[in-house]
């Protein structure tokens, strides 16, 4: 499903960032590790194309990144990509459905509530949909994340720290969403953690060095 090679980035003068060459098949589910700073959350941001690497190639389903001008990256992000940052960022000022609608307008996908609908329902969440963000848990805003990361049928979910402040309840229930969701997709998972309660459900591993 992707594919790394020779990966570099760095921000500005700072010390380079190096990324082994590693690859996951279509539906394949794995974990990113490393300590803070080792650069999970670059990474993930390279694969969703929202940074340009300095140096080496990423194919994201056989498609060579670096070779769409922006504007088809852009396209091909909101077609092919779900992504889930380790803060919902829901507006304030729309309930849950309505944020989903947004996520839709957003990465230009047709706007239909009943779409919306089901995926709440789906995973088992409909009962949120009126709800504003701030009359949700974090475990539920995380929850509501996922469903607006699933609303273009992503072939590739990428998950930043998506236990981080969640009990241990919590963090079941969320990681059972997200790995029952991409399995019954068929989309391939990656999940940047430093959580060992996370990592144990993993047997792909995927390590990212301390930067020096
Ligand atoms: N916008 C930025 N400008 C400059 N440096 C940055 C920027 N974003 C990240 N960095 C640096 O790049 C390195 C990798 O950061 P990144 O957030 O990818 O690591 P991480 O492994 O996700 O860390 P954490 O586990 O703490 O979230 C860090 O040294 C960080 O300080």
């Amino acid at each position: 499903m992707f594919r790394l090679h020779a990966l570099r980035y760095r921000y500005g003068q700072t010390a380079e960032l190096r990324f082994p060459d590693w690859s996951l098949q279509q539906g394949e589910q794995a974990v990113l590790r490393g300590p803070s700073g080792s650069g999970k959350s670059t990474l993930l941001s390279l694969l969703a194309g929202l940074l340009q690497p300095q140096q080496g190639d990423i194919w994201l389903a056989e498609q060579a990144l670096a070779a769409l001008p922006p504007a088809q990256r852009d396209a091909w992000r909101g077609r092919h990509i779900g992504f889930i940052p380790q803060r919902a960022h829901l507006l304030a000022s729309l309930n849950v459905l309505e944020n989903l609608q947004l996520a839709q307008y957003l990465a230009r996908l047709p706007q239909d509530a009943a779409q919306c609908q089901r995926v709440l329902a789906s995973l088992g969440l409909i009962e949120l949909a009126g709800r504003r963000p701030q009359q949700l848990s974090q475990g539920q805003a995380q929850r509501v994340a996922i469903a607006r990361a699933l609303l273009n049928h992503p072939k590739l979910l990428l998950a930043d720290e998506p236990s981080a402040s969640l009990d241990d309840a919590n963090t079941t229930a969320v990681l059972d969403l997200l790995q029952g969701a991409a399995q019954q997709a068929g989309a391939t998972l990656l999940i940047a953690s430093h959580d060992a309660r996370v990592h144990a459900r993993f047997d792909r591993q995927f390590l990212l060095e301390a930067r020096v």
